[in-house]
């Protein structure tokens, strides 16, 4: 019998990834997923999904590169399984160029990804405004295929999914264990102060002849090929609210992305999206005590990834995971019986 009743809110990456990790480990729990939105109407659908971009600048950086590593190996072992198609994940090579050079010229996920290197002189003419830059291979995740697909994963490990807006974690009282995978929502669902949205726009663009990503490394102008289209962006607007397009941020993306890579001029424009990144210095994964309704109830917390929810997605899963198993363990006996 299942004995433990846990619920995970969030139905964006963080929240399935953490809800497979759970009900995939642990078979004595029943787990339901509660969302107010679904794929494809999440933040995480938009995302390009390139492996590469988290950084939390006061947590340790070895906590750091064992969130990077736990998701490199699990989206290495997808992309190479024949899964790939219906989860889409793949390979993406390419550049993260800098107009100056860096501080940090070899971050902490270089060790990971597949032939991390600096960029040569001769590969550098090619971009004149830049002095610097990072060769390397990594993985691609487009979240609008692999939600559907760890939805799938989820229902086959027993889970359940229940689509209705938390208001309260008082409406939870019911569980044995919250595990919060909010991301923007814990700013009104936890009172988390330090969240805030990070307002991102990108277009995909139809240019099947583009096969290498290019970045530049302050995070606002990038190009990514993916499986069916090329996602180019982009804006880091903080503080914005503002959900719909703005036609400025349309032109000067093709402006930006087109001095890059001319040919992207001609590239047909065939959708345009916008997204709030859950921004958060650090990303919080950690775990605390609520009372409800008079119970006090362990909550999990796993939110804040900022703009780089796709990369560590599993890594910081895998770790909510073993937190859930810490408040499993502290339980008084008859509430496992
Ligand atoms: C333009 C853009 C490009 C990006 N590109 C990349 C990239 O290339 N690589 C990368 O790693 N990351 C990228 N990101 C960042 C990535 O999208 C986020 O870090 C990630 O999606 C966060 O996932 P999440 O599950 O925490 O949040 P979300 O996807 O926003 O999911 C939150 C979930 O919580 C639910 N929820 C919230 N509040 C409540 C409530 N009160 N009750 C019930 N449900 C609630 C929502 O309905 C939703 O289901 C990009 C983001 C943007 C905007
Ligand atoms: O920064 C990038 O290259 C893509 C990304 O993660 C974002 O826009 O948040």
């Amino acid at each position: 019998m299942k004995s433990v009743r846990v619920v995970v809110v969030g139905a964006g990456v963080i929240g399935f990834s953490t809800a497979v990790c759970i009900a995939e480990a642990l078979p004595f729990c029943s787990v339901t997923l509660v969302a107010e939105r679904f794929t494809p109407d999440t933040t995480s659908d938009g995302a390009a999904g390139i492996m590469f971009t988290s950084h939390s600048p006061d947590i340790p950086v070895e906590r750091q590169r064992r969130w990077f590593k736990d998701s490199f190996d699990h989206f290495l072992a997808i992309a190479q399984s024949q899964h790939a198609p219906e989860a889409g994940v793949i390979m993406s090579s390419g550049w993260q160029i800098f107009k100056e050079v860096p501080a940090e010229k070899k971050p902490y996920w270089s060790d990971f990804v597949f032939g991390f290197r600096h960029m040569t002189a001769s590969e550098l003419k090619r971009f004149p405004d830049h002095r610097f830059g990072q060769a390397f291979t990594t993985l691609k995740c487009e979240c609008s295929t692999y939600l559907p697909w760890l939805e799938k994963r989820f229902k086959k490990a027993g889970g359940r999914v229940e689509q209705r807006k938390v208001n309260s974690l008082q409406e939870l009282s019911g569980y044995d264990i919250v595990v919060n995978c909010s991301g923007l929502g814990s700013k009104t669902l936890v009172g988390d102060t330090q969240m805030h949205p990070i307002r991102g726009q990108i277009l995909k663009v139809q240019a099947p002849w583009l096969k290498h990503f290019i970045r530049d490394g302050d995070g606002k102008t990038y190009i990514y090929p993916g499986i069916h289209s090329v996602t180019i962006g982009g804006t880091r607007q903080e503080g914005d609210w503002r959900l719909d397009v703005d036609e400025g941020d349309t032109r000067s993306i093709i402006e930006r992305c087109s001095r890059l890579e001319p040919s992207l001029s001609k590239a047909k424009v065939l959708s345009t999206w916008v997204g709030l990144r859950p921004g958060r210095r650090n990303v919080r994964v950690e775990r605390e005590e609520v009372l409800l309704q008079g119970r006090r109830v362990p909550v999990v917390h796993n939110y804040g990834h900022g703009g780089g929810g796709v990369t560590i997605s599993w890594g910081t899963a895998l770790d909510a995971l073993g937190l859930v198993r810490q408040c499993i363990h502290e339980m008084p006996l008859h509430a496992k019986l």
